[in-house]
């Protein structure tokens, strides 16, 4: 059982609060959608839960079983597509594989033959990453989240570069491989995150400070 928890977190950069007093609290089974428009923080959030970034108040809290998990023992259970994280693009797509579930585990019974196949990248395992389309390269961001061992999935725009065919991918990924992890999607647009139960908007957790 995990479960996260933010408690009365805040984030200012210099004198601008991005977002105060968010409280939160999902678990297994639970998908978050995180709206707002350009520059309201949804990105921020993103990185704070991931522990990239640090809040400027408040607490973040991981329990995995009931026990609280250590600041930096956080990263095993997290996996996180964004726009800004780059993949290893001097690696081919087997090289990056067999080092990235090194250190991630690969869902169980879960072959990498199987993986490639799941992200329609089967032709492309000899490939350096650097030649691969955007769209190949976020389906692999992608798969890498759905099929790893992580309790939460943290997924910054899902589905940019992806066309009609990698968005209905996305979609039955969500329904078919992330039942009982904790989803949260940072998003402006409502394919990406349409089947979330639980939705906030950044603009109500905004409070300038005046100096
Ligand atoms: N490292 C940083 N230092 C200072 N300001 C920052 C930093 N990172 C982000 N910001 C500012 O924080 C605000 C929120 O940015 P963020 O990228 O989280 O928004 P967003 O909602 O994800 O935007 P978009 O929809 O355009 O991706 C912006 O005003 C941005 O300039």
């Amino acid at each position: 059982m995990f479960l996260l928890n933010l408690k009365g977190a805040g984030k200012r950069f210099q004198h601008e609060w991005i977002f105060r007093c968010l409280d939160l609290e999902l678990g297994p089974g639970q998908q978050l959608a995180i709206t707002g428009s350009n520059g309201s923080g949804k990105s921020t959030l993103i990185k704070c839960i991931a522990g990239q970034m640090p809040l400027t108040e408040g607490g973040l809290a991981y329990f995995k079983s009931g026990n609280e998990v250590p600041a930096a023992e956080f990263y095993r259970h997290i996996v996180i597509s964004a726009p800004y994280l780059e993949l290893p693009e001097e690696f081919t797509l087997k090289e990056f594989l067999n080092f990235h579930f090194k250190f991630k585990k690969i869902r169980e019974n879960t072959s990498l033959r199987e993986f490639v196949d799941m992200v329609y990248l089967e032709q492309a395992l000899n490939k350096p990453i650097s030649y691969f389309s955007s769209g190949m390269k976020q389906r692999l961001k992608l798969g890498i989240c759905f099929f790893s061992e992580a309790s939460l999935v943290l997924l910054d725009e899902p589905t940019s570069n992806l066309d009609e065919r990698g968005i209905s991918w996305y979609l039955e990924m969500i329904r078919e491989h992330t039942k009982h992890k904790c989803v949260l999607i940072a998003s402006n647009d409502s394919r990406e995150y349409g089947f979330c139960q639980n939705r906030i908007r950044m603009e109500d957790y905004k409070k300038k400070i005046s100096l």
